[in-house]
């Protein structure tokens, strides 16, 4: 796809001179009346290397991100839009396309250019590294379609009711700064720096569009760093991801929209993001019997308790010697299980902000993230459950809270969300 929103295309449009100078920059010195007619003089960096095993594809029935293999690195951001103008925005979809679709391939999203009197078109940190299996996801907030009463776009009927804050629940402690948002894009990579260079490029096409509200990054243990595909594990030291959705069949009944709430959901998914603190000093003063209890399931193997290896059946009703259920009535695993009629997608990484100055200890904890099809009657229902009862709420807080809508995936020739616009 070439058109006039591609940033290979020859020329320069006004909007991506803005985006490559920044509006009180270099494009001022030039001036804007010379802008339409400047010429790129293209130059392919020969520094890429052709690593086809490390791309996942930008186009599909569904957006990557989801049912992908997690990767070790996350950057999830959330924005807010400044322009009430709705061709903006779909501009701006068509470069966020035409950018993530080469960032897949692992190419840079520009030509270098021999004009010096101009930023290059991408920023260059990844220029000569791999595609990295990165992956984007893109979704729409509640506040894209209604904010203070207002249809901003002319789109609030077409508001999923699936779309909403999620409702408060008891020991939460979320901080304002950490919540909601127009707009997200999750990216992850193998690589951090590849991960990075998509969001800043990203960010750097919007500039103008849209702002950033928060972000987050997350890691996991690398594929190099143990056992393939092994299950990962938490900053709680326990294997964390083992019991999900893994097939086809699961996806359908769990995760992926059929379209009846909003046909432009079709194939998408929705995802619900929580910032949760883990209180690692007094987690790490805790007995081993104890952080067993607390999930339900043995630290070093991961099997449940009262069975053997990690993928054994969860028996909820097994008793141990003493007659007591082997699995705690307050495990975090029971819960998260209850009677087996709501399901999630979990798709976590583990957080590091350095440190909480005014406790002068580890600011970490876990980005969790899930996708379902609907939150209100999978996400809420289990965390209904476990905010009254879990034995692991005395070691987490709840601090950070969002929900998006992510459509099905692009086809060729199209534009991300286009089923919307
Ligand atoms: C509301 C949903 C959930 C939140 C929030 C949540 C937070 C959270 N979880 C862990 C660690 C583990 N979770 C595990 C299992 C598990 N967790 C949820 C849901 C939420 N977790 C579910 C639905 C399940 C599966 C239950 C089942 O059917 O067996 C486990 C066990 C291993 C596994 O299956 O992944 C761990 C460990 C943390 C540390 C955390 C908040 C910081
Ligand atoms: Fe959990």
């Amino acid at each position: 796809m070439k058109d006039d929103h591609t940033p290979h295309s020859k020329k320069i449009t006004r909007r991506e001179m803005l985006y490559r100078t920044g509006a009180g920059g270099l494009g001022l010195l030039i001036g804007a009346s010379g802008v339409g007619s400047i010429t790129a003089l293209g130059k392919t960096s020969s520094e890429k290397p052709a690593a086809a095993e490390n791309q996942i594809p930008f186009y599909g029935k569904h957006q990557a991100g989801i049912m992908t293999k997690q990767q070790t690195y996350v950057y999830l951001i959330s924005m807010d839009i400044t322009t009430n103008k709705l061709a903006d925005i779909r501009d701006l979809f068509k470069e966020w396309t035409v950018a993530s679709e080469k960032m897949a391939m692992g190419n840079l999203i520009g030509d270098y250019s021999d004009n010096l009197y101009i930023p290059p078109e991408d920023t260059g940190e990844a220029t000569g590294l791999s595609a990295s299996r990165i992956t984007f996801t893109y979704g729409f907030g509640s506040s894209f379609f209604e904010k203070e009463g207002s249809d901003r776009f002319g789109l609030a009927a077409k508001k999923p009711n699936q779309l909403q804050a999620l409702p408060s629940f008891p020991g939460d402690e979320i901080e304002k700064e950490w919540t909601g948002g127009d707009l997200c894009v999750q990216v992850c990579a193998d690589d951090q720096q590849v991960a990075f260079h998509a969001i800043r490029n990203l960010l750097r096409i919007g500039r103008g569009i849209v702002t950033l509200r928060w972000m987050q990054s997350g890691f996991l243990r690398s594929q190099q760093s143990g056992k393939k595909d092994s299950t990962p594990r938490n900053l709680f030291g326990f294997k964390d991801g083992t019991v999900n959705p893994n097939t086809e069949e699961d996806f359908n009944n769990i995760v992926w929209s059929n379209g009846a709430e909003a046909s432009w959901m079709k194939n998408g998914s929705y995802m619900v993001m929580r910032r949760i603190r883990m209180l690692l000093e007094v987690w790490d003063r805790t007995h081993l019997k104890d952080q067993q209890a607390t999930f339900g399931r043995e630290k070093v193997s991961g099997a449940p308790l009262g069975q053997e290896k990690e993928f054994d059946d969860v028996k909820l009703d097994k008793k141990d010697s003493d007659g007591k259920p082997a699995i705690p009535m307050d495990a975090h695993v029971r819960l998260g299980r209850g009677d087996g009629s709501q399901k999630i997608l979990r798709r976590s990484y583990s957080y590091s902000s350095e440190m909480d100055p005014a406790r002068a200890q580890l600011d970490a904890g876990l980005l969790f993230l899930c996708f379902q099809k609907d939150p209100f009657k999978q996400f809420v229902p289990i965390q209904k459950r476990m905010a009254q009862s879990d034995h692991l709420n005395e070691y987490i807080r709840h601090i950070g809270s969002a929900v998006f809508a992510c459509p099905g995936g692009t086809k060729k020739g199209g534009y991300i969300g286009d089923s919307l616009f």
